[in-house]
């Protein structure tokens, strides 16, 4: 549906996307990366906010650089720094943007704030919003249009978890007939969402798997061990700790290693974000040796 096509993004001397190749399909593909990965740059080019230096994005195989109106009608996107206007209530702000997107049909603006779970409050003023619901109303913002895609940058950052819960199922449910892109910096945020998730280091794209498939690969690599804090001080320079908890006058430690790393540690299942982690890891030391 969604092809990017070897796309890179330049500001000056800056490389913000290297090279990225995808073919994204309808379901929830979440976006992962460090700060400055290249997540946002990749996201704001697939709402064609920007264009590419180099490279095709094609929407059903129609070239949306060149025709970026083609994505914007099939396009809803909530943008990371998402703002609402205080003063506005939920429907105002939604009858707002519905003008501004030539949406004329009002009773849809009240089934959009029933899908975001917002109905109770549509005469309310954003002003006395929580976090999530801001962002729930800026989902139904996103989705005036009825998007085939439908993009959201960091959505869950500042919410709380019983919120983050919440926005999750609701990006789960919008994911059955769509495509959805969500990036975050939060594993768990897409553990039991994503069906792929696509890993950004430094502008490029360093795996696109099911989150089942980076659990496998790590598998046999994490490892949970009790020590002092002294012994843990002596662990081998190439032990990557995971984890640290303190425990009695010890730490509970999960560590990631190719073997084992110390004598009374025992293999465990690693977490999505421990296989992410582990990738990274590597992907960061094969490029140091890459360097030298
Ligand atoms: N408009 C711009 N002008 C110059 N450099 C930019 C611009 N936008 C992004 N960059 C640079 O491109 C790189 C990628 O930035 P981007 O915001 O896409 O990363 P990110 O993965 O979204 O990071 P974060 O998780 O912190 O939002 C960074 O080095 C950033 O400084």
């Amino acid at each position: 549906m969604l092809h990017i096509d070897n796309v890179y993004k330049t500001y000056g001397s800056r490389t913000a996307v290297d090279g990225v190749t995808l073919q994204l399909t309808p379901g929830v593909v979440g976006l992962v990366g460090h700060n400055g990965a290249g997540k946002s740059t990749l996201l704001h080019l697939l709402a064609t906010l920007t264009r590419p230096t180099r490279g095709q994005l094609l929407l059903d195989g129609q070239d949306i650089v060149a025709r970026p109106d083609v994505m914007r009608q099939r396009l809803g996107y909530l943008p990371q720094d998402f703002g609402v206007y205080p003063h506005l209530t939920a429907l105002e702000f939604l009858s707002y943007f519905a003008a501004l997107k030539g949406v004329r049909n009002a009773a849809r603006l009240h089934e959009l704030l029933a899908l975001v779970n917002l109905q109770d409050q549509a005469h309310q003023p954003a002003i006395a919003f929580s976090g999530g619901m801001r962002q729930r109303l800026g989902i139904a913002q996103a989705l005036l249009n009825d998007p085939d895609v439908l993009i959201v940058d960091e959505p869950t950052a500042g919410l709380d978890p019983e919120e983050r819960l919440r926005f999750r199922r609701l990006l789960g449910d919008l994911g059955q007939r769509r495509l959805v892109l969500l990036s975050t910096h939060i594993a768990s945020d897409i553990e039991n969402l994503a069906s792929r998730i696509a890993v950004m280091r430094q502008g490029r794209l360093l795996a696109f798997e099911s989150p089942q498939s980076f659990i496998e690969a790590a598998q046999g690599r994490v490892w949970r061990v009790q020590l002092s804090s002294a012994a843990a001080g002596r662990l081998p320079a190439t032990v990557q700790m995971l984890q640290a908890q303190p425990v009695g006058d010890g730490l509970l430690l999960r560590l990631a290693h190719d073997t084992r790393p110390c004598m009374d540690a025992e293999p465990v299942q690693p977490t999505l974000e421990e296989a992410l982690a582990l990738l990274q890891a590597q992907a960061g030391a094969d490029r140091v040796a890459e360097a030298a």
